[in-house]
């Protein structure tokens, strides 16, 4: 188990609350009226090295196998900073924002300097994820690709639909990464899947999630989703299917909203 201090609570009371692990600013809980939202594998690891299986790990600066370093990059492997200490807001919901930057280790994969923040906002009902890259160099460009692998929690995926991935170009992992076009207006998920949808629109609906409720799911500047199965489903937000170039002391946001329905 993780030391207590690598843990951060955002709590808003009503039991709602947002339990995040320092390592990998990964999010290991979300509860809303005590209904936990999100799945954690019984086998997951908190040993402060490999990435934790569930919950919200952060996926930067690469998606996928690296030839560089590890799959999905190395911010979900390594320690962020506290920058703000969880603090209720005068709408009643509670901050918290982590922020991490190079150093030694990831410099020795990706030899960038970099400055990413990560704002977390706990609602009554809704979680919000804001996400700041920035890039300090006074000449260097780097790319990325950037991705929240959220784990929902759901009782039997095979009754989950998924809306706003009609049209969408996808590739299929399962299927030697062939590329298909989504015909369906909802997708139900009846084997194990592992697509990346392109160009997907802001806002995806999944229904059957925990309690039987809806989820939604609201992003900006992440054009693409990715999705997966055993008894879980991942639905993920993310900037994957191209990189994303940042420019010389330039910034990059996006942004994802979590409602439970
Ligand atoms: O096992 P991990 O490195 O955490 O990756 C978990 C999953 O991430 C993404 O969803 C990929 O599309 C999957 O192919 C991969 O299995």
């Amino acid at each position: 188990m993780a030391a207590a201090t690598s843990v951060v609570v955002l709590d808003r009371g009503n039991n709602t609350t947002c339990t995040v692990n320092l390592h990998g600013s990964t999010v290991v809980s979300w509860r809303v009226n005590n209904q936990e939202q999100l799945f954690v594998s019984k086998q997951a690891i908190f040993d402060g090295k490999r990435a934790i299986r569930g919950g919200i790990p952060f996926v930067f600066p690469q998606f996928g196998p690296w030839s560089y370093g590890p799959q999905h990059g190395f911010a979900r492997i390594v320690r962020w900073n506290l920058e703000k200490a969880p603090e209720r807001l005068a709408s009643g919901d509670v901050e918290a924002v982590f922020s991490l930057m190079d150093n030694d280790y990831t410099r020795s994969m990706w030899n960038h300097p970099f400055r990413l923040t990560y704002r977390l906002i706990l609602r009554e009902k809704e979680l919000h994820f804001n996400i700041g890259v920035y890039n300090p160099s006074e000449n260097q460009t780097f790319s990325f690709n950037l991705l929240l692998h959220t784990y929902f929690k759901v009782p039997d995926v095979r009754r989950c639909q998924i809306t706003g991935l009609y049209g969408c170009t996808y590739i299929d992992k399962t299927r030697d990464n062939a590329v298909f076009r989504e015909v369906r207006d909802v997708v139900v998920i009846s084997e194990f899947t592992d697509r990346i949808y392109h160009n997907t629109p802001q806002e995806h609906i999944i229904t059957n999630v925990v309690s039987g409720r809806k989820m939604r799911i609201q992003k900006y500047n992440f054009p693409d989703t990715d999705d997966e199965y055993p008894n879980m489903i991942c639905v993920e937000s993310g900037h994957v299917s191209s990189p994303m170039i940042l420019l010389p002391g330039t910034a990059f946001e996006a942004s994802q909203i979590l409602q439970v329905m």
